[in-house]
């Protein structure tokens, strides 16, 4: 067990650990309690029994005393938004926890450099992240939202052609990424029978044992050209911005999906509006697109072979429970000078 795991059994609804001089809890920054920006309501309870709540509100209101407070902030969803004003102005900042695995929306080089920590949370999220991308191909392949409109349009007229859909039981799925979430869509795909390849920066053996039967493409375009459903899932970082652009599309083959859970960057949507239109791939379901939402009037829209969802990778209520849990861990962890479980470090 992590040391913190040990902290925070130790603590719940026992007394917290006392980090700050004179028994005082750590302040906390989080956007808001609530709302649209919020951390959730039903979590305060759990976040007040290790830390001093600060909104930005307050912070804002407040200006001296709340800001040598801060000493760790919790970003939910993206905020609030980490610059280097509000980095300069909370002196005892020591550690940012994020909601998810994805650090895109951060300046990391930034923030270390205020010599201030940072940590993900990737095992809270894998398995409802590799549910939405299992939703999204099956109901692409399945036409479930086309069926769901007919179903209830009553008059609508349709002939059963139009809602033929494409087999998933042993189809080839390339799963481009395998960090914890695209093994946990592997073991999905493997329950579906599907053939599965995988193409990953280094060959991952151990999962491959675990997995049985999936195989290592080392060259993305031989994954691209062999797979009925191509999922992407790796992070977004300069080097995969775009990985998926116009000669990739030309890769798959025309009755291929593409499915991206990842970020929208990393598939050039310019060339995919293109790809779909013109019949160079069959369909994409998304989960991610840049921006988000899409401006209401954005071509992918108004495309018949398109699934857009605003981004549920995460969203469950276990899930965002355990998000915050994990945050709380690393910042106990790092308030108390102990390794952090998911310290992420600028590359
Ligand atoms: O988008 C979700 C995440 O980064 O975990």
């Amino acid at each position: 067990t992590h040391p913190c795991k040990i902290l925070l059994q130790n603590s719940e609804g026992k007394s917290m650990p006392a980090i700050m001089e004179g028994g005082e809890l750590p302040g906390l920054l989080v956007n808001e309690i609530g709302g649209m920006h919020g951390v959730l309501h039903s979590h305060t309870e759990f976040l007040k029994r290790h830390f001093y709540l600060i909104t930005m509100k307050e912070l804002l209101e407040d200006r001296k005393y709340l800001r040598d407070k801060v000493q760790a902030i919790y970003l939910w969803w993206h905020k609030p938004v980490v610059d280097r004003e509000l980095l300069q102005s909370l002196p005892n900042l020591k550690v940012i926890a994020n909601s998810g695995v994805g650090m895109d929306h951060l300046d990391l080089k930034l923030i270390a450099g205020f010599g201030v920590k940072m940590a993900n949370a990737p095992h809270a999220v894998s398995n409802s992240t590799a549910d939405t991308g299992m939703a999204l191909l099956l109901a692409s392949a399945r036409r479930i939202i086309e069926g769901c409109r007919v179903a209830v349009a009553p008059n609508v007229e349709y002939c059963e052609a139009d809602l033929l859909g494409v087999e998933v039981t042993r189809a080839t799925l390339g799963i481009i990424g395998m960090g914890s979430i695209g093994y946990k869509i592997a073991l999905r795909a493997r329950a579906f029978e599907m053939n599965i390849l995988y193409h990953n920066r280094t060959r991952r053996k151990e999962q491959e044992e675990q997995l049985v039967g999936a195989t290592y493409c080392g060259k993305l375009e031989s994954l691209l050209q062999q797979s009925d459903f191509v999922m992407v899932v790796v992070s977004l970082t300069p080097q995969t911005r775009k990985l998926i652009g116009k000669r990739e599309m030309e890769l798959m083959k025309p009755t291929a999906t593409l499915i991206n859970i990842s970020r929208g960057a990393v598939v050039d949507q310019e060339a995919l509006v293109s790809a779909l239109q013109d019949g160079v791939i069959r369909a994409a379901a998304l989960d991610v697109t840049y921006p988000e939402p899409l401006p209401r009037d954005h071509p992918l829209l108004k495309l018949k072979n398109v699934i857009i969802t605003p981004h549920l990778g995460i969203k469950t209520e276990k899930t965002a429970r355990m998000i915050t849990e994990e945050a709380v861990e690393n910042i106990l962890a790092a308030l108390h000078g102990l390794p952090m479980p998911n310290e992420v470090l600028p590359n």
